[in-house]
C-alpha cells in the first residue's frame, strides 16, 4: 500500500498554514487517512533541531546541514512509515525549501544541495507540491501583522526575493509536481485555487 505525499511551500507569510487544514479536510472527506507534519521538525529530534536553527546564530552551511539532518530523521521515522501505511501525508515544507532558502536565499551551491537531497530522501518525493507564490513585500506585511520574526524571517526583502526566485526555478524544472498558487488574493480566492487543483488531480 502506498500513500500520498503532498508538500506545501512558499516564502514566510504566503499562507501555507492557513490552507493546509482545508486540504486535510478535503482528503478526509474522500475517506483518506490524513496525517499532517512539518519541516523543519516533524519528529522529536527534528523539532529540537528546528528550535536551534530558528533561534541560534549560525553559518549558512551549518543551517543547511541541520535542515537535512532533521529531514533524514523525519523521512525515516515519519514520512516513509506513513506512506507505507497508505496515509495521505501533508507536509508544511520539504526539500524545495532548502533549495529556496539555503540555495536561493543564502547562495549555497546547488550541486551540494542535490547531493544531500539524493542521500537524505532517496526515492521519497512529494507527488504534488503546492507553491504559494506572493511578492516578498506583501508576505512581509502579512507576517508583520501576525507574529514575531524568527532568525530566518528577520532577513530583508532581497533575501526573500531570492528565495521566491529559487522556488520559481524549481517549479520550472518540475512543472508536473510543483503547482503555483497565486497567493496574493483573499483567503477565499486562494482557497478556491487550491481546491481546483485538488479536484483536477484527484476527483475521478
Ligand atoms: N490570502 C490572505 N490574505 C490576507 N492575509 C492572509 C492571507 N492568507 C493568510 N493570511 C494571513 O497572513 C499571515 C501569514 O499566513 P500563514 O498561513 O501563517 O503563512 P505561512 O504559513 O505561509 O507562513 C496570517 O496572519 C494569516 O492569517
Ligand atoms: C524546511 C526548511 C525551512 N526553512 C525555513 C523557512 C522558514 O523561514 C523556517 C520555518 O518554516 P515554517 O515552519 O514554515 O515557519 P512558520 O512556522 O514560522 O510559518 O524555516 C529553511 O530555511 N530551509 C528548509 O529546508
Amino acid at each position: 500500500m502506498t500513500g500520498r505525499f503532498i508538500s506545501f511551500e512558499g516564502i514566510d507569510g504566503a499562507g501555507k498554514s492557513t490552507h493546509i487544514q482545508a486540504v486535510a479536510d478535503w482528503f478526509r472527506a474522500r475517506g483518506d487517512d490524513v496525517q499532517l507534519s512539518r519541516e523543519p521538525g516533524g519528529t522529536p529530534l527534528a523539532e529540537s533541531l528546528r528550535s536551534l536553527v530558528l533561534n541560534e546564530p549560525m553559518g549558512s552551511l551549518t543551517e543547511l546541514l541541520l535542515m537535512f539532518a532533521g529531514r533524514r530523521d523525519h523521512v525515516e521515522t515519519v514520512i516513509r512509515p506513513a506512506l507505507a501505511a497508505g496515509r495521505t501525508l501533508l507536509c508544511d515544507r520539504f526539500t524545495d525549501a532548502s533549495f529556496a532558502y539555503q540555495g536561493g536565499g543564502r547562495g549555497l551551491p546547488l550541486p551540494v544541495l542535490e547531493t544531500l537531497a539524493d542521500w537524505v530522501q532517496e526515492d521519497t518525493e512529494p507527488e504534488l507540491t503546492l507553491w504559494f507564490d506572493l511578492p516578498s513585500a506583501q508576505a512581509a506585511a502579512r507576517r508583520a501583522g501576525a507574529r514575531e520574526a524568527d532568525r530566518i524571517e528577520q532577513q530583508d526583502l532581497d533575501f526573500f526575493d531570492r528565495v521566491r526566485g529559487a522556488y520559481a526555478a524549481r517549479a520550472a524544472q518540475a512543472p508536473q509536481r510543483i503547482v503555483r498558487i497565486d497567493a496574493s488574493g483573499s483567503v477565499d480566492e486562494v482557497g478556491a485555487q487550491v481546491l481546483a487543483v485538488l479536484r483536477q488531480r484527484y476527483s475521478s
